[in-house]
């Protein structure tokens, strides 16, 4: 299962054109874009007082489209726009329109407030005078929606090229844009609707899917569920919420090899206490071990060097997550096994991957490229990237996953789905979004452990 496309400005743009080489009159997609948005809005607002702000591009013409026919549903609608419009189609929207054109640095505030200022062809911060009058316009309504984009991001890396106000909705025409989902930009708004135009957008980046997970067959058994090796070290409470984790995310079988194993964990997890790391290659040489999980908890000196060799030596598939993802930053990264997952935040990544070039999702997909891994990029946004050119991204569930050992949590459940699935872009995709909805499920304030408890919910709500 897919999530929605997500289109740079320059990809937008191409699928318009392709549309209107297709024979689609230009104006028909801003009619189609205006209707799509007025519904939105309608939905939520009602015949509230509103006020649409219309810039000189084709987001100001979308403007004008969406005023006429809120209007034309008996909403009472004045508009102010930023200028001329300067696009054939804005100016035939602006022509359809026959209201006043207030002007905004004149406009009044209104309950509902509509931002058809700027969209994907924003290329400068706004003026600071307009900046500051939508900041007011948008704090002065009850109810606020932004047209394709909130007017001052940056379409492609979700930057912020001037103060953004925060909305109640940001309504995406045709497919999102990285804005939508790659922070600051992506925490402008509160809730997100793309709109169809009725336009073919495709893309190898989509927003991440809510999963599909399939129960065990009844002949199932510990081990063609899929056994997890987890790989500690010397502070073993992160290893062991790792394998509590991977425990919890469908796998049939977990075992923790750790030299210290702080108190005992749940029953069903097999604790080796393994000190020396010769002890390892042998622990890891089991061939029934579908996935090995190295980092959370392994220490950064020889030991912890040595203990992660032994589980890249071994094979299988590899899950490297906190310390092996430091370690391998000095060691390089030519040792990263085709086909691991990594799950690096951005301090990791920068340490191995140093300062790429682009968007977040540019640079999830070089490094996937780089190390033919499958990289979840981790932080308030998170971007999954495959060697393929693949990637799904999330603009984030809970800023409550700012909390130790939540990095330890998400490295369990990719293990585990890999261990299940056997797909890693998959099993990244599975883990990253179990990870959020056990966060949503736990509520505010939560601790790491709290995930492991809502895990099964959140795995039962997907089955
Ligand atoms: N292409 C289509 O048929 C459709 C597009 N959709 C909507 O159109 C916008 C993109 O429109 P575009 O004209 O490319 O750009 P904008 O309307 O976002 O505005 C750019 C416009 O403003 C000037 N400009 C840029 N930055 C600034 C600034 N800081 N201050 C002042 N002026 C600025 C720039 O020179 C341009 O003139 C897209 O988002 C959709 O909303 C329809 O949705 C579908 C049909
Ligand atoms: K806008």
């Amino acid at each position: 299962m897919q999530g929605l496309p997500v289109l740079t400005a320059a990809a937008m743009r191409a699928a318009e054109q392709a549309a209107f080489d297709a024979g689609v009159p230009e104006y028909d997609l801003m009619e189609r874009a205006g209707a799509a948005a007025a519904e939105v809005i309608w939905r939520a607002g009602g015949r509230r007082e509103t006020l649409v702000l219309c810039g000189p591009g084709n987001n100001g013409g979308d403007g004008f489209v969406i005023a006429r026919l809120l209007r034309g549903r008996g909403v009472p609608v004045r508009v102010a726009a930023l200028g001329e419009s300067r696009t054939e189609s804005s100016k035939r929207a602006r022509g359809a329109w026959d209201g006043p054109v207030e002007s905004l640095a004149d406009a009044a505030p209104a309950a509902q407030l509509v931002d058809a200022l700027f969209g994907t062809g924003l290329t400068r911060g706004l003026d600071e005078k307009v900046a500051g009058k939508l900041d007011e316009l948008v704090c002065r309504a009850s109810l606020s929606h932004s047209i394709d984009l909130p007017s001052g991001v940056a379409t492609d890396d979700g930057a912020l090229l001037s103060p953004v106000p925060h909305f109640g909705t940001c309504i995406a025409l045709g497919a999102l844009k990285p804005a939508h989902l790659l922070h600051p930009a992506a925490d402008r708004f509160d809730r997100l609707v793309c709109a169809d135009i009725g336009i073919p957008v495709p893309s190898a980046i989509h927003s991440l899917a809510v999963p599909d997970l399939q129960a065990p067959e009844p002949e199932a058994h510990k081990y063609t569920r899929g056994l997890v090796a987890v790989i500690g070290g010397g502070m073993a409470g992160a290893s062991l919420l790792a394998a509590r984790a991977a425990a919890h995310s469908g796998a049939g079988s977990i075992r923790h090899f750790a030299a210290v194993v702080a108190g005992s964990g749940p029953d069903a997890i097999v604790h080796r206490h393994v000190v020396a790391p010769a002890d390892i290659t042998e622990a890891v040489s089991d061939k029934r071990i579908a996935t090995v999980l190295v980092g959370p908890g392994l220490g950064r000196d020889e030991d912890g060097r040595a203990r992660m060799e032994a589980a890249l030596a071994s094979g299988h598939r590899i899950v490297l997550d906190a310390d092996a993802l430091t370690l391998l930053g000095e060691k390089g990264r030519d040792a990263i096994p085709a086909g691991a997952i990594l799950t690096p935040h951005e301090g990791e990544f920068v340490r191995l991957f140093g300062d790429l070039p682009g968007s977040k999702i540019d640079r999830a997909l070089e490094a996937a490229r780089l190390t033919q891994a499958v990289v979840i990029y981790k932080g308030p946004d998170s971007v999954i990237a495959a060697p393929d050119g693949r990637a799904a991204v999330t603009r984030g569930f809970s800023s409550w996953l700012s909390t130790a050992g939540t990095g330890d949590v998400l490295a369990g459940l990719a293990a585990g789905r890999l261990a299940v699935t056997g797909d890693p872009f998959r099993a990244a995709c599975e883990a990253v979004w179990l990870h959020g909805e056990a966060a949503r499920r736990a509520g505010p304030a939560f601790i790491a452990d709290d995930l492991i408890g809502t895990l099964p919910a959140a795995i039962a709500s997907r089955l």
